[in-house]
């Protein structure tokens, strides 16, 4: 189930708008992978070019070897969280994922092993308008986990959670890894990846500035990273 994400000089321009120039990285499976850089950087256009939700200018995003509109059976392959509020707030959550577990082929039992996973057992049956925020980020990490993907993928995962929550994605990530998953997460919180992440890529203006092992750097993180800028 091991698997790549390999990024080969992508380019993406919005009209005048150079989102991405020419960026290429790779992300590695057993490891957790920050992808950081400030607001407006090119980090959620590079995820959503990954998961097939823009078309590059030019270059390629590939999983496991192939872009994601060739792979047949996306969710058994790529989890993905990009917005914590993709679920109708008049369903429950028990509902919703079983929705999306049918649609994608996946056995229902599923269902209740990711709600067990994220937590959210107990509240299965309350409809997702009555979730705080961050039960709805666990939803969100419920379906992408539903299909039990090699590559999980998400866009600023703690963003608006209380500490307990960033507590808990941070040793879920952990988790995840360490059963050789390939993680890759963004975030603008330098001070978040240096407890999260084993590996760093910083890009700033749509480029790559660096790709470095977070143990090489986390002593002066914030040197570092203002340094890459
Ligand atoms: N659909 C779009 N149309 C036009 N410009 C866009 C579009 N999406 C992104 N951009 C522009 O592309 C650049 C990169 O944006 P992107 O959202 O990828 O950055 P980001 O690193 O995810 O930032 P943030 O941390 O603020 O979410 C920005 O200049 C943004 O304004």
């Amino acid at each position: 189930m091991v698997a790549m994400i390999e990024v080969h000089e992508l380019t993406k321009r919005f009209g005048p708008v150079t989102a991405l120039d020419r960026l290429s990285f790779q992300v590695r499976p057993g490891q957790v992978t920050g992808f950081l850089g400030p607001n407006g950087a090119g980090k959620s256009t590079a995820l959503r070019i990954i998961l097939g939700l823009h078309r590059a200018t030019s270059g390629e995003a590939l999983i496991g070897g192939r872009r994601y509109d060739q792979i047949k059976h996306p969710l058994h392959e790529v989890g993905a969280v990009l917005d914590a509020d993709a679920a109708h707030p008049g369903r429950t959550a028990r509902n919703h994922l079983a929705c999306l577990a049918r649609t994608h082929r996946i056995g229902s039992g599923r269902v209740d092993a990711v709600l067990d996973q994220v937590d959210l057992a107990t509240v299965a049956d309350r409809r997702v308008g009555t979730y705080s925020l961050g039960m709805r980020q666990r939803l969100g990490i419920a379906a992408a986990l539903l299909g039990d993907p090699a590559v999980i993928v998400l866009d600023e995962p703690v963003n608006g959670l209380d500490a307990t929550g960033i507590r808990w994605i941070r040793s879920l990530l952990r988790d995840l890894a360490e059963q050789g998953r390939t993680v890759l997460l963004s975030s603008h919180l330098m001070s978040e990846m240096a407890v999260t992440a084993d590996h760093i890529l910083i890009i700033s203006a749509g480029r790559l500035r660096e790709d470095v092992a977070m143990d090489e750097v986390r002593d002066s993180l914030e040197d570092f990273y203002l340094g890459a800028l």
